[in-house]
């Protein structure tokens, strides 16, 4: 279990002051952090030095075009991609040496949502927590449901005919009642429309609030400028430019429409 999963247990006003202390715990805070990684497959490079380093509760978005190695990137984190060079940590721990250890600290979420079709969405959450060794009582359950914003009313349905937006909110929960400091999300707007794309922007913004390192991997540029702390433009394994959302270097989505909109979208 996350020592930043915590957070949740801390009053509110004390949470920046407790993101501090533990980001002073990981090294600069650091949860996903990721320095001068060459990474690829078989003897193709894919990753050329790449730096990507990301703080507790730090929405970061990684756009780029297809092939760039987005989820490259992911796979480095979860421990599938092994780097040739360089030095990849989740919350501290080498996913290439503890790839369980390290998995432990994240939840990944990919383009489209696996989960037990038979199931309803409470006995998923029950059911996975089990999976993870971290089974959680009913009321914890309902708790990190109703915190990913799944209506009531479908906690005890059936998730074979859930939208999109409804799986993500289960997987959401999932990650809520697991308590991990890192989340690597795929694509997770492809495919929705406007009003659920903005619903699920909010619910990262209760991600951050909770202290979770969020990566995700996106062609949204609209949506990464909503709710990103930063966004980090990936070029041919290379982080060509990384602007942040504060500051003298606030995204202006307008340029950077003008300068990757041809390779994000
Ligand atoms: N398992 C693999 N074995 C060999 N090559 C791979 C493998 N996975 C990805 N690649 C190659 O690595 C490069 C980067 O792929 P990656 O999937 O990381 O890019 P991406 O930025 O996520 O692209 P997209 O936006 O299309 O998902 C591509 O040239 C791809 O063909």
């Amino acid at each position: 279990m996350g020592l930043v999963a915590d957070a949740s247990s801390v009053p509110l006003r004390n949470r920046k002051e407790h993101r501090l202390i533990i980001a002073s715990i990981h090294g600069g805070g650091h949860v996903l952090d990721a320095t001068a990684v060459v990474a690829g497959y078989g003897g193709k490079t894919i990753l050329q030095r790449l730096d990507l380093h990301i703080r507790a509760g730090e929405i970061y978005a990684l756009l780029g075009a297809n092939g760039a190695g987005k989820t490259t990137t992911l796979s480095l984190f979860l421990g599938f991609v092994t780097p040739n060079a360089g030095r990849v940590r989740v919350h501290g721990i080498d996913p290439v040496t503890q790839p369980d250890e390290a998995r432990r600290h994240l939840a990944y979420i990919p383009e489209n949502v696996a989960l037990y079709e038979h199931l309803t969405a409470r006995e998923n959450v029950a059911y996975l927590l089990d999976l993870a060794g971290q089974g959680g009582d009913p009321g914890a359950i309902d708790a990190a449901l109703a915190a990913a914003g799944l209506a009531a009313a479908a906690y005890d349905r059936r998730v074979a005919g859930f939208s999109k937006g409804m799986r993500q909110k289960v997987a959401i929960a999932l990650a809520l009642a697991r308590r991990v400091p890192a989340l690597l999300l795929d694509e997770p707007t492809s495919g929705l429309d406007p009003q659920a794309t903005a619903e699920f922007n909010r619910l990262l913004g209760v991600l951050r609030e909770q202290g979770v390192a969020v990566l995700m991997v996106t062609h949204d540029l609209l949506s990464a400028a909503d709710v990103a702390d930063r966004i980090g433009f990936l070029d041919a394994g290379c982080l060509l430019e990384e602007v942040g959302a504060a500051g003298a270097d606030r995204f202006d989505v307008r340029a950077l429409h003008r300068r990757y909109g041809g390779q994000a979208a």
